[in-house]
């Protein structure tokens, strides 16, 4: 009998995931599926189990107990248990949140810090995010202002991490699992409106699909799609034209000035983020491109990792807090 049409729309993601051109330097790699124990990436350990099969490739899930709610073991415990019902052998990760800057952003780092040290050398680490998770992604992104690269949402592939259900419906993982005999763990979380992201997805996407008569969906995910074509073009022209604007460890202001807007923004960002400044936001970015387009004397911003950016003699040059040169 052939599988359920939720079954085959899962599968058949995960396998042109791994078979796509930008995939081939992981032909033959082991996957490793994070599992929460939600539909999502049940669902989505259930489809590369079938696939890993076919491919003759080890496949194995890591589920991460962050620790943060009573029972989290046990929660953990239960997605183990499911995993074992399709084949899947799973490992249970314990990490240690530190709160600092919003629990929510910390369970994330610590989860993939977690995921990227635990999996085999080489490994792909498969994550459920689904169409409707960038959909989402990309209208905060419009609604918050944010710069293209956050609007642009997530990457299928941005190794090791792999999306291959980038273009599935959140209720094709459902159905996949009702399918499958699978019983998802329903976050409590994502019913609870005080959420944002949770009222974007049960007030305002229904709207808009209201609205606009359907396929907001999908057209979200499609703007974020061209997004990132345009923004790996960007990159491309970019490199090119740091390597022009370098000058004395540093960038050479009046070249850069010269500079289209988004250009010159992205030559910043490559540039910071190969002096080893991690993690810019686009309001970070902001500041330290108006020490080129907007210059009164200002002082540099402070960016992340304790870095400072200065702009003295015409020149922009990254210092860490005492003013000594990265890496210095
Ligand atoms: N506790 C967990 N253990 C293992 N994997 C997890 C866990 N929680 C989430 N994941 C993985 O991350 C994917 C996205 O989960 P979710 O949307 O809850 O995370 P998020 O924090 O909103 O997303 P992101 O991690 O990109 O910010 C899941 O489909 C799953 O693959």
């Amino acid at each position: 009998m052939p599988p359920e049409p939720a079954v085959s729309e899962t599968r058949t993601a995960v396998r042109r995931l791994l078979e796509s051109p930008d995939a081939a330097p992981f032909r033959g790699s082991p996957l490793v599926v994070a599992c929460s124990g939600g539909a999502d990436s049940l669902a989505l350990a259930a489809a590369a189990a079938h696939v890993a099969r076919h491919l003759d490739v080890p496949a194995q899930a890591i589920v991460v107990d962050h620790g943060l709610q009573v029972g989290s073991g046990a929660i953990a415990e239960r997605a183990v248990e499911q995993l074992a019902g399709i084949g899947m052998s799973a490992q249970v990760v314990e990490v240690a949140v530190d709160g600092m800057g919003g629990l929510e952003a910390a369970a994330r780092k610590a989860r993939y810090t977690a995921l990227r040290a635990e999996r085999p050398s080489g490994a792909l680490v498969l994550l459920g995010h689904t169409l409707d998770d960038q959909a989402e992604t990309v209208l905060l992104g419009l609604g918050r202002g944010s710069g293209p690269r956050s609007i642009a949402g997530m990457r299928p592939l941005d190794p090791p991490w792999a999306r291959p259900f980038l273009g599935v419906r959140r209720a094709t993982t459902e159905a996949a699992c009702r399918a499958q005999g699978l019983e998802p763990w329903q976050d409590p979380h994502n019913s609870d409106p005080r959420f944002t992201r949770v009222r974007l997805r049960t007030e305002v996407l229904p709207l808009l699909e209201e609205v606009l008569q359907g396929g907001v969906a999908e057209a979200l995910a499609r703007t974020a799609r061209q997004l990132r074509e345009d923004s790996d073009a960007l990159g491309e022209v970019a490199e090119g034209e740091l390597s022009r604007v370098r000058a004395d460890h540093g960038l050479d202001c009046a070249e850069l000035r010269l500079l289209p807007a988004a250009v010159r923004r992205r030559v910043l960002r490559e540039w910071l983020s190969a002096e080893g400044v991690p993690e810019m936001t686009d309001a970070h970015l902001r500041s330290a491109d108006a020490l080129v387009a907007d210059w009164r004397g200002q002082g540099g911003p402070a960016l992340p990792g304790d870095f400072v950016l200065r702009r003295a003699h015409g020149r922009l040059r990254v210092e860490t807090a005492d003013r000594k040169p990265p890496n210095g």
